[in-house]
């Protein structure tokens, strides 16, 4: 796709993201990853008016080349593009059900989120808990940086969930599947549910890659 091509699909996803609830105010980035650094939303930018001409482009090491002021979390973006080479698209969002299981304590920060569904092992994978850093503070970054190669879906606690993927497509799909089981989780808090079970997941693992 040519920059002029993904800055108006950044725009298109930040529209259709923020149209069906999963951003409000002016919270939650998207970038893409360029050959010589990356596309990102404007700080301060509602998701739902982003300006393709507007967009923010930084060099790798995150100063500003062109457009308006970057997003606060661009280092955070470029984390996660350090540590996974063949992902080229970054979302983070503050989607209600991500952000409340972010709050939650007493879980697991290596698997956030239980494997109750086929799709959200095949789509998600397991979920790192980052811990809480203000937003914006470079510590987040590194925090992210040190476990982004074994994880592209992250939930910042106190905060909301990051999720990197090869294509904008599939890093949208996937923190809109991330989403979709927050909600299950917190929907089944009180019930007896059943997560599958790690030979389940690890068949539909295999499955996907054949
Ligand atoms: O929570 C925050 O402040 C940021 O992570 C965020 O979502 C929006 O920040 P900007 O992208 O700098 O507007
Ligand atoms: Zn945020």
């Amino acid at each position: 796709m040519s920059e002029r091509e993904l800055r108006e699909q950044i725009s298109e996803y930040g529209k259709s993201l923020f149209n069906r609830g999963y951003g409000v105010g002016t919270s939650g980035n998207i970038s893409v990853r360029l050959p010589d650094g990356m596309l990102i939303t404007p700080t301060n930018c509602s998701l739902g008016k982003i300006d393709p001409e507007r967009i923010s482009k930084v060099s790798l090491n995150g100063s500003l080349l062109e457009g308006d002021k970057p997003s606060k979390e661009a280092f955070l973006h470029l984390a996660m593009y350090g540590a996974r080479e063949r992902d080229d698209a970054v979302v983070h969002l503050h989607s209600t059900y991500s952000v409340a299981l972010s709050c939650l304590q007493d879980v697991d920060p290596e698997n956030v989120i239980p494997p109750l569904t086929a799709y959200f092992v095949m789509k998600v994978g397991r979920v790192f808990r980052a811990p809480y850093y203000p937003p914006g503070d470079a510590q987040l970054g590194n925090a992210v940086g040190k476990i982004a190669s074994q994880y592209r879906a992250v939930l910042l606690a106190n905060h909301g969930p990051l999720f990197s993927g090869s294509t904008l497509d599939s890093a949208v799909a996937g923190i809109e599947e991330m989403e979709e089981t927050a909600k299950l989780v917190l929907l089944l808090k009180n019930e007896k549910a059943s997560s599958l079970t790690p030979e389940q997941c690890q068949d539909l693992l295999e499955r996907s890659s054949s």
